[in-house]
C-alpha cells in the first residue's frame, strides 16, 4: 500500500477517526493499523438505537490518567468498548469498562474477564492485555485494540456473506483458539461471530483473536480431571449459536463450543442460521436438534452450507465428555479453505470479491 492508497483509505473513514490514527500511518514500516478493517466509532445515533443511555466514559475523557477516550466501539449486555490513545505510548488501544455496581450488586463478570485474560497471556488467539483493575466506579481491561468484529464484517459484505476460504479459516484459528482455552481446563461458553476479531496491524491482520472471557466456566480441576456436571447447569450463552446441550441445560463442556464454531460458521458462509427468524427457543431447540440427525439433515446443508457437512457430521459423532479431536476438526477446516493459506489474503482484503463472483454463477 502507497501513501496515496492510505490517503485515499483515510479520506473514506470517518475524519475523527482517521485523526486519532494518522499519527501512526507511516508507509515506511509494516505497523500501521488496518485502516479498512478497523471497528467503526458508533454515531450518536446508533448508540441511541442500541438503547444504551449512558456512555460510561464520554470522548475526551483522560481514563486513569493514561489513557484519552476517543469514541465507543463496541458494546455488550455487560460492558462498553472504547477506542483510546495511551497518551504515554502515542499508540492505540481498547478501553473495557464495566460499572462496578449493577442493580444494587458488585459485578464480578470482569473481575473474572481480567483473570483468565491474564493467565491466558502469550496464547496466539487472545488479545494482548496492558492494564486492568478497578476504580471507584468500573472495572476495566485496557487491551491490543483489533478489527471490526466477524459479524459485522459480513453484514458489510455486499453478499451478506463471507467465502468458504474465508470463513474455512475462521473455523481452523477459532478451534486452535478453543484447544488452548479448553487444555487451561476452561470452556468459553459464548462462542459467536461477534467475538471472533482479526488483529488490525499489518503483521496480525490475519491472526483471530477470541473475546469476551466473561463467560468462562472451569470444567476440569487443576490436575485435569472433569469434574463432575451439575444436574441442571442452567442457560448460558447466546441463543442463536448455543448447542442443543446448553438449551437442555446440561453441564457445558468443549463439544459445546465447537457447536457454537459450527452455528457461526454456517451464519458466516451461508448469511444466517435456518433458525434466524425463530422467536421461539423451544423451537430454535427443535431446528437444531434437526439438523444433527444426519440422515435427515440434507435441505440444511445444500449450497453454501454444503462445505460445513463434515465439520458437522465430525462433530455430532463426537462424545461431549471426551476430550475432542482438535487436529483432526483443523484438518477439515482447511479442506474448506484451500487452496487459500492461512496468511494469504481474506475477503475483506479483496474487496469480498470471491462471494461477489460466486453471486454472479
Ligand atoms: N479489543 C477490542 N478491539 C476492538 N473491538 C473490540 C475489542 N473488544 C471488544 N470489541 C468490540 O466490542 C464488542 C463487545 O465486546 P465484548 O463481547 O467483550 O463485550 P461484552 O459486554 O462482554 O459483550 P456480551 O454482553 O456479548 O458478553 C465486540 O463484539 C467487538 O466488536
Amino acid at each position: 500500500m502507497d501513501t496515496q492508497e492510505v490517503s485515499a483509505i483515510q479520506r473514506r473513514r470517518s475524519s475523527k477517526a482517521s485523526r486519532i490514527l494518522s499519527f501512526q500511518i507511516n508507509t515506511s514500516n509494516s505497523q500501521f493499523p488496518n485502516l479498512e478493517i478497523l471497528p467503526k466509532m458508533s454515531t450518536k445515533k446508533e448508540i441511541a438505537e442500541k438503547r444504551i443511555k449512558q456512555l460510561h466514559l464520554t470522548p475526551g475523557t483522560i481514563f486513569m490518567n493514561r489513557w484519552s477516550i476517543e469514541g465507543m466501539i463496541g458494546s455488550g449486555g455487560y460492558g462498553q468498548i472504547f477506542l483510546a490513545m495511551d497518551t504515554k505510548k502515542n499508540e492505540v488501544r481498547a478501553v473495557k469498562i464495566e460499572p462496578k455496581m449493577r442493580m444494587e450488586m458488585i459485578t464480578k463478570r470482569m473481575i473474572m474477564e481480567m483473570d483468565v485474560m491474564l493467565k491466558m497471556q502469550g496464547k496466539q488467539h487472545v488479545p494482548l492485555v496492558y492494564s486492568s483493575g478497578y476504580n471507584n466506579e468500573f472495572n476495566f481491561i485496557v487491551m491490543q485494540l483489533l478489527s471490526e468484529n466477524t459479524g459485522d464484517i459480513r453484514k458489510r459484505s455486499p453478499a451478506g456473506r463471507l467465502s468458504k476460504e474465508t470463513v474455512g479459516r475462521i473455523v481452523y484459528q477459532t478451534v486452535n483458539a478453543l484447544k488452548d482455552i479448553h487444555e487451561m481446563g476452561y470452556v468459553h461458553r459464548d462462542v459467536k461471530p461477534a467475538n471472533i476479531c482479526f488483529g488490525c496491524h499489518q503483521q496480525n491482520r490475519h491472526i483471530l483473536y477470541l473475546l469476551d472471557f466473561g463467560l468462562l466456566r472451569r470444567f476440569k480441576t487443576d490436575a485435569g480431571i472433569r469434574k463432575p456436571s451439575r444436574p441442571n447447569a442452567g442457560f448460558k450463552g447466546t441463543e442463536r449459536y448455543v448447542s442443543v446441550r446448553v438449551h437442555e441445560k446440561l453441564e457445558q463442556t468443549p463439544w459445546d463450543d465447537l457447536f457454537s464454531v459450527m452455528y457461526s460458521a454456517y451464519e458466516l458462509v451461508v448469511g444466517e442460521v435456518p433458525w434466524r427468524h425463530l422467536e421461539d427457543v423451544e423451537e430454535i431447540h427443535a431446528v437444531k436438534k434437526l439438523m444433527n440427525e444426519l440422515n435427515n439433515n440434507g435441505e440444511m446443508f445444500k449450497d453454501s452450507a454444503s462445505v460445513l457437512i463434515d465439520f458437522h457430521k465430525m462433530l455430532v459423532e463426537l462424545d461431549p465428555n471426551v476430550d475432542p479431536p482438535y487436529e483432526k476438526l483443523m484438518n477439515c477446516a482447511k479442506v474448506m479453505y484451500q487452496p487459500k493459506e492461512l496468511n494469504d489474503l481474506y475477503d475483506w482484503d479483496e474487496g469480498f470479491k470471491l462471494t461477489l463472483s460466486d453471486e454472479k454463477d
